[in-house]
């Protein structure tokens, strides 16, 4: 069994490791930490977890964190630049919900956080956790950055374009709307019902901090600097992320179905749709699956990719655990089969 530890398991993307790994069928968990609620037993403060786990809250420890096989961090950016160096010292693998080690430039990095970055030594070994690019280099990895929510839903969708050079280089626009749950646990005035329901907004137009590591996957898969328009937006939802992808390519030749079908056809977990389909959030509620769907305007031949995920599951603590599946060679579906809830 592999010994688990999760730093942080009082916000959303802790407990929602806690759901995916309490049944996982070779995972023992053994740390869980919080500074806030250290003695309190789990499933006092997560009553969905009643029966699953008898774990108290603990606060970290490089001790009993290095004890572990792998050490999740689902914490707020920073903490991991101040804890990774020395639970990988202690021989745990180190998995990154956050978004410390993401950028490979530590400048562009500490631009875009407003913070100095706290673990540059460890920038060069840190791998980018998106399975359907870099699944190779996760095998060998000790630290993983799990890709932001935004920044998967939009790497996917557009990835398939990239790759084949199918793109002119050209402005590319993602028009991508979250649930509330993406802002976190934490109590704030525009996460509170009465703010976020029945209605719905954009925020971070002039730039929000996933643009730069949007850039950073699709400029990769293209071998060029790719730039895009990136407006988030909050929607009345808990959870689910819906991309809105446009690109033109005036000189394409190739069946766009045929292509995202022929490049994702390996991958467990993304699901290129039928032709003309539109994927809805609740289609992916609660499961670890990115359904695709790709479009092509008949006369003007604008391009237009629908990518859906859960922001909380692909979008962050599923697609970490499918991460940790690979780097100990385990089934990469285990404890991830669960079908989206409906309705
Ligand atoms: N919500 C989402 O959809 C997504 C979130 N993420 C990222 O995942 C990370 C976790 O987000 P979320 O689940 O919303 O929770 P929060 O960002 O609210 O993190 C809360 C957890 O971190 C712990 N924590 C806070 N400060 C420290 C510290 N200095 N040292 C140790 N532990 C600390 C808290 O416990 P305590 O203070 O009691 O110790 C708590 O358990 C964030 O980096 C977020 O950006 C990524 C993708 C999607
Ligand atoms: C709806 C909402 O507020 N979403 C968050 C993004 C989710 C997230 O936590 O992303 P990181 O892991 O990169 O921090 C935001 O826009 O800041």
């Amino acid at each position: 069994m592999i010994k688990v530890g999760i730093v942080g398991g009082t916000g959303y993307t802790g407990v929602e490791l806690l759901r995916i790994l309490v049944n996982h069928p070779d995972v023992e968990l053994s740390v869980i930490t919080s500074r806030s609620e250290e003695g309190m037993p789990v499933a006092d403060m997560f009553p969905n977890l009643r029966g699953h786990t008898d774990l108290r809250f603990s606060v970290p420890s490089a001790d009993t964190l290095g004890a572990c096989d792998v050490v999740f961090f689902a914490t707020p950016h920073g903490v991991a630049h101040a804890l990774a160096q020395e639970v990988l010292d202690a021989g745990a693998r180190v998995i990154d919900l956050s978004a410390d080690f993401r950028l490979q430039d530590a400048q562009e990095w500490e631009k875009w956080y407003n913070q100095p970055h706290g673990a540059v030594n460890l920038l060069p070994e840190a791998v980018y956790g998106l399975p359907e690019v870099n699944r190779e280099q996760i095998r060998q990895a000790r630290l993983i950055a799990v890709p932001g929510c935004y920044p998967t839903s939009v790497q996917l969708g557009l990835l398939p374009l990239l790759e084949k050079g199918l793109l002119p280089q050209q402005m590319l626009i993602a028009d991508c709307k979250s649930g509330v749950s993406g802002a976190g646990r934490g109590a704030k005035v525009g996460s509170l019902l009465c703010e976020s329901s029945e209605s719905m907004m954009a925020y971070g137009v002039a730039g929000h901090r996933h643009l730069p590591e949007i850039r950073q996957g699709l400029s990769r898969a293209a071998g060029y600097a790719v730039d895009l328009t990136f407006v988030p937006h909050l929607t009345p939802m808990i959870r689910g992320i819906h991309s809105t992808l446009y690109a033109q390519a005036p000189d394409l030749k190739d069946d766009l179905q045929a292509l995202y079908e022929q490049r994702f056809a390996d991958e467990p977990f993304v699901d290129v749709m039928p032709a003309g389909s539109h994927p809805a959030t609740r289609s992916v509620k609660g499961s670890n699956m990115c359904r695709i769907a790709v479009h092509q305007h008949a006369e003007t031949g604008q391009i237009i990719v629908l990518s859906v995920i859960d922001n909380l599951v692909k979008g962050a603590s599923g697609q970490a655990v499918q991460n940790m599946n690979i780097m100990f060679g385990l089934e990469e579906q285990a404890g991830l089969r669960q079908v989206a809830l409906l309705p």
